[in-house]
């Protein structure tokens, strides 16, 4: 580590585990530059301090109700703790700032999320700069913008017949109309001014950050950011290359997951996780479980405690089924992707396509099954499938025939072995990015730039 350069940033991250994630590879990088990093987080989902010791952590409550706090609706969670966030953290930075201009040391700026609406003002009045991160793909972060017009326009289900489904969504490429619809799905009215917010703050902000993005993934969207925001735009991911081995996890990690994958053939494993937010239905367990063991390829499944929507665990899978699973394969609560990823003996992933995951899986050159659920998902999916075309997509069959088919093809059959070559050559690139003058890195020195400039 360099020594410390006499700056100190203040992070506040979103409390999700997607968001979460990004914000401390960012501020490892930037501790390794030698700032001093301060968190300030909510409660609900307080990132571990112990994991940190070389932080400063500072909690403020966030009023959050425990209904409130399991809700599946991401959108309205965010809405609900930026009401009630705003004001113990105006006072907790006016604080902060009071007592380091006592201490003689410099808080250059803050840093945080885009979805973190009441920022900006605040740091305007506290003639603080912001930078905002933000963790999706740069291309769903430039285009969604679109999607409460989508609503207001009445681009509804009714208005796209069955032939019309898998048609190109002109406003917002390349989405299909099935997934535009989809994610209006999951919406409601609460997005439309939140949206129109966050556009607006991020335009007034003194830079955006994308953190797991570079322009192998999203050149003409990051050119698309630079015109449309006219503030400096850096893209230093995947930043989890940086510093492997990701330590800020909300769940307990099942180190098992390694032991037994060391008994497994290369490339024979189907991963299986749906990130930590999305929920599924007991048909839905068990039409998996099912797909699994008839693809007859052993498999490593991260089911959440809590992830099957009215169960506390795998308890809907019958007493006979799971001892038939449990010949092939391997459940647990929670595992350490990013190494079970790296592992000789990862062939596949079946993912929901959360950025993380995505990007996680193209740096490994794992190719992946696509089941995306809502929002951002769908695009990243896309790109998956049709653009890149390093996985399969499901298309929302989540039926045993379906995935006993998908997963035999992906890990057995030769057109999965073009996948594979074409993920290999995507990861290349990739990782080329982030290593001494490539893309990635030198947004990374721009950035570091921009903020000693402060
Ligand atoms: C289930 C599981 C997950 N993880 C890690 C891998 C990823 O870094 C992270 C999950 O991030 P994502 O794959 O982006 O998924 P998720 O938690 O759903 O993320 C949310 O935030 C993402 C980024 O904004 C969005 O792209 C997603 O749509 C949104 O749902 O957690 C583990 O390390 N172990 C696990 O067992
Ligand atoms: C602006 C972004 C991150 O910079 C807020 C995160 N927002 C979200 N993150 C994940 N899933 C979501 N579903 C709806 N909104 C979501």
């Amino acid at each position: 580590m360099e020594k410390s350069n006499g700056l100190r940033v203040v992070l506040f991250p979103l409390p999700i585990q997607g968001c979460i994630n990004p914000m401390f590879q960012l501020a490892k990088i930037l501790h390794s530059r030698g700032f001093s990093i301060t968190v300030i987080h909510t409660r609900f989902n307080a990132p571990k301090a112990s994991n940190h010791p070389l932080y400063t952590f500072l909690e403020i409550p966030d009023g959050l109700s425990e209904a409130e706090a399991s809700t599946q609706d991401v959108t309205l969670l965010l809405t609900l703790l930026n009401r009630s966030c705003e004001s113990p953290f105006r006072d907790c930075l006016t604080k902060l700032l009071r007592s380091s201009e006592e201490e003689k040391q410099r808080i250059s700026c803050l840093i945080d999320d885009a979805g973190w609406i009441f920022t900006q003002p605040l740091a305007w009045s506290l003639n603080l700069p912001r930078l905002v991160t933000n963790t999706y793909k740069v291309s769903f972060f430039v285009g969604h913008f679109v999607i409460p017009e989508l609503s207001r326009e009445r681009y509804l289900p009714l208005q796209v017949t069955c032939s019309e489904q898998d048609e190109p969504a002109e406003e917002f490429p390349p989405l299909k109309k099935k997934d535009l619809l989809q994610i209006l799905d999951g919406e409601t009215e609460v997005l439309n001014s939140y949206s129109d917010m966050i556009l607006q703050t991020t335009k007034a902000s003194s830079g955006l950050i994308f953190v797991s993005s570079c322009e192998e993934l999203d050149q003409e969207s990051l050119s698309q950011a630079r015109k449309d925001y006219q503030i400096p735009v850096f893209a230093i991911g995947p930043s989890h290359i940086y510093f492997p081995g990701s330590s800020s996890s909300l769940f307990t990690v099942d180190e098992t997951c390694i032991q037994w994958l060391d008994k497994q053939e290369d490339n024979s494993v189907i991963y299986v996780s749906f990130g930590s937010v999305v929920n599924i239905s007991e048909t839905e367990l068990l039409e998996i479980a099912w797909g699994l063991r008839n693809s007859d390829q052993p498999f490593l499944w991260v089911v959440r405690v809590g992830m099957v929507n009215g169960n506390k665990w795998v308890e809907a899978i019958p007493e006979e089924l799971m001892e038939r699973l449990k010949e092939k394969g391997k459940i647990v609560k929670w595992a350490p992707q990013q190494e079970v990823l790296k592992h000789r003996a990862t062939g596949g992933f079946l993912t929901h396509n959360g950025w993380n995951s995505t990007v996680e899986s193209v740096c490994e050159g794992v190719p992946m099954i696509c089941v995306p659920s809502v929002w951002d998902q769908l695009l990243n999916a896309r790109f998956v499938s049709d653009v890149w075309m390093v996985g399969l997509h499901l298309e929302g069959r989540i039926e045993r025939n379906e995935i006993e088919r998908v997963v035999r093809k992906l890990l057995l059959e030769p057109d999965g072995e073009v996948i594979r070559e074409r993920m290999k050559l995507l990861a290349e690139k990739v990782g080329r990015s982030v290593k001494q003058n490539g893309s990635a890195y030198r947004s990374l020195e721009r950035l570091v730039d921009h903020i000693s400039s402060f």
